[in-house]
């Protein structure tokens, strides 16, 4: 007989088998997350099994996956104050602790798939363990600025030990199967086709006692001595703190586990409780989650991915240049079996620009992430060709549709030629697109892809499946000088350039927005880039946006050695003026680019400020942050400075003083602005 609970979001279903195992299945597709309903669901179905007496023994499992944790759009709905949150403590001591832990039937998970977050929880309360090898196993709340908050900071540790889970639940790193096995956190593993037999044999095997009876909770074996693990506490206290000092809530994670240690796993249980909540309504977990949805609502793209097109299968690729991008172009592409002929000009730039795929790959093989077969393997996909005379990327192009098929996509890594020139010698303009990579190609996760008023729609959902595959996230834009990404981050250098030559400390700078969040400050990032880089894509946005740029002279004076320039008033600011000069000019660009219809949707502009620039996600990307400013706020900031200092570079664009003016967000269109898609 089977028993069913569907409710709306997700269900959970129960089927008693004739040897009085109750399987339990959590169905949610597409990863089985645990919503409201799913968890009411999952409660009622034990309650059940509890009582029934054909019910000898439990097991959980998700038909496929499952589970991937706690249903992250229920976080939105409990914040906002929408959805009633679960009364504190009903899942963990009341659900999972007092009644699947502390019941008189054996349960057992069945994991398959997915146990992620609240997943891996329920199937910790559950009294043994069974995965497939190459199912994944982790905690990955605090890379949404939460910690486990069903009983994971309790019963992880004494499971696998504390330094172990420590490193699980800080890192948000998920195990495999087998390691999982190793370290104690499954109790076998078996292929997917014997886990449920496996699973219902596990729980009756248990009941009978040829199997021990497991209360994760109260284990101690592998927690360390109480000297050893204040050690291991407070050497990742350490770790936290220089590694992400802005985040409070790893050191929380930590506090957590610590209580459970000296004061006993149900305290710790009712600490994790108290501190979720609190966490759950931190600007924090509020960015961290805006930024997980916002990425993956890049690949949505109004009046093109809701045409039903479906990407065409993209056989092969030719790569034109093998230098710094090239290489790392073909390397991403290899790494995901694109086949890649890679073309230069002559004999010894083709040797050099294969040489660097194959230093790429070799990297990967001194860090673990790839053996010497599977070395082999990826570089067989690389072919080099020699082809002779090439010119301008103009000329490259009108001989490209010249010598390829009519289907072939051409697409140019230009990160600042207009495309529109580029294709003007040729008359497919339908097919030209552009493909913007970040450096290092084969690892910056970001991928812009520009096209142009002529690209056709089949051509950006062929290049958004390309990017999918090769894992990047892809944001579509228009075409602009810049694009969106270089166009938003241009003032970026300018304004730390500008605060200098009038007297500001340049060290300072660095540091404060450093300490902001960003991997490294305006300067030296201009030294790693390189001078003569950054006057040449400077006087590109210079010339063609002279009303809104500030034109630096700092850089091409140092180039010419000639550091004279003594400065006698020196600007007295603080960290939070230099942050707010440096980044609210870059929320004027993003504004901007928004108006224009480069960008469609303002959370594209956070998942590029975050994947393109290293901007803090925590933040919640560049225009999520300023919304939590106020458009008020930011708008009067540039008004002030535009009067003080240069008037055209901080004046706030028509877009934001309207929306300062209405007192409205940056980040909704207000009326669409006109796209250019
Ligand atoms: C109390 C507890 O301790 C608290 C928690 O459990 S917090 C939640 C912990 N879980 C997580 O953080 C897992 C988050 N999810 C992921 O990392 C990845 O989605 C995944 C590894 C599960 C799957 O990855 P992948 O196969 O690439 O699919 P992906 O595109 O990411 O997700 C598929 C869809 O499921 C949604 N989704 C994934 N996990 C979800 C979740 N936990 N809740 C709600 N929706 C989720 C995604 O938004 C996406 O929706 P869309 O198709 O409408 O865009």
């Amino acid at each position: 007989m089977g028993s069913n609970n569907n409710n709306g979001r997700g269900r959970t279903v129960m089927e008693v088998g004739a040897d009085g195992v109750a399987i339990i299945t959590i169905i949610n597709p597409p990863v089985n997350s645990l919503s409201l309903d799913v968890l009411q669901g999952l409660k009622e179905c034990y309650e059940q099994a509890l009582q029934r007496d054909d019910v000898k023994a439990i097991v959980v499992t998700g038909n496929g996956k499952f589970s991937g944790g706690f249903d992250i759009t229920a976080f939105g709905g409990m914040q906002g104050g929408k959805i009633a949150p679960p009364k504190p403590g009903f899942m963990s001591v009341e659900v999972l602790t007092d009644t699947v832990e502390a019941a008189r039937k054996p349960s057992v998970a069945a994991i398959d798939g997915l146990a992620l977050g609240g997943g891996l929880e329920v199937a910790m309360a559950c009294h043994s363990r069974i995965s497939t090898p190459s199912a994944q196993l982790g905690f990955p709340e605090l890379r949404l600025g939460v910690i486990p908050g069903f009983g994971g900071t309790q019963r992880l540790p004494r499971l696998v030990g504390l330094s172990k889970a420590l490193e699980m639940m800080l890192t948000s790193r998920p195990v495999k199967g087998e390691e999982a096995h190793d370290l104690g956190l499954v109790d076998a593993t078996v292929s997917p086709d014997e886990l449920i037999n496996t699973a219902r044999q596990w729980a009756l095997d248990i009941l009978e006692a040829k199997r021990p009876w497991v209360k994760s909770l109260y284990k101690t074996d592998k927690i360390e001595p109480l000297g050893e693990a204040r050690e291991i506490l407070k050497f990742a206290r350490t770790q936290a703190r220089k590694q992400a000092p802005n985040l409070e809530h790893p050191i929380v994670c930590i506090n957590v586990v610590e209580e459970g240690i000296v004061s006993g796993p149900r305290a710790g249980l009712w600490k994790e409780v108290e501190a979720f909540q609190g966490l759950l309504h931190s600007d924090t977990c509020k960015s961290l989650i805006h930024i997980f949805f916002a990425q993956r609502g890049t690949s949505r793209v109004p009046g093109i991915t809701d045409r039903g097109l479906v990407p065409r299968r993209i056989s092969k690729v030719a790569i034109l240049g093998g230098g710094l991008m090239g290489s790392g172009i073909a390397t991403a592409l290899i790494l995901s079996n694109y086949p890649v002929v890679l073309k230069e000009v002559n004999e010894n730039f083709l040797q050099a620009g294969v040489g660097r795929v194959r230093a790429n790959l070799q990297s990967r093989v001194k860090k673990g992430k790839m053996n010497e077969e599977k070395f082999l393997k990826t570089l067989s996909l690389l072919k080099g060709a020699v082809i002779e005379n090439a010119s301008l990327k103009q000329q490259i192009f009108s001989d490209l549709e010249k010598y390829c098929p009519p289907h072939c996509i051409l697409a140019s890594n230009t990160s600042t030629i207009d495309l529109n020139l580029i294709g003007e010698k040729t008359r497919s303009h339908d097919r030209i697109i552009g493909a913007h990579f970040f450096s290092p190609a084969h690892i910056m996760p970001l991928l812009e892809i520009v096209h142009t008023e002529k690209t056709s729609p089949q051509v950006i959902v062929d290049l958004l499946d390309v990017g999918k595959k090769i894992k990047k996230t892809p944001i579509v834009v228009g075409n602009c000088t810049g694009f969106a990404v270089n166009r938003m981050f241009f003032p970026y250098t300018q304004a730390a350039l500008l605060l200098v030559e009038r007297g500001a400390d340049l060290y300072q700078i660095d540091r404060a927005v450093t300490k902001f969040g960003m991997p490294m400050g305006p300067f030296r990032l201009c030294d790693l880039v390189g001078f003569g880089v950054a006057t040449a894509t400077g006087t590109q946005f210079v010339e063609n946006f002279p009303e809104s740029t500030y034109k630096s002279m700092l850089i091409p004076i140092m180039q010419e050695d000639k550091r004279a320039g003594r400065i006698s008033i020196l600007m007295k600011l603080s960290d939070k003026d230099i942050v707010e000069m440096v980044f609210f000019p870059m929320v004027n660009d993003a504004c901007r680019v928004l108006a224009e219809g480069i960008a469609v949707k303002a959370s594209d502009l956070d998942i590029a400020a975050v994947m393109g620039m290293g901007f803090p996600p925590y933040r919640g990307g560049i225009m999520f942050w300023a919304d939590s400013l106020g458009s008020k706020y930011i708008c009067s900031k540039l008004e002030e400075w535009s009067n003080v200092y240069h008037g055209g570079f901080f004046k706030p664009c028509a877009y934001l003083a309207e929306r300062a003016t209405k007192g409205a967000l940056l980040s909704t269109l207000v009326e669409r602005a006109k796209s250019r898609l």
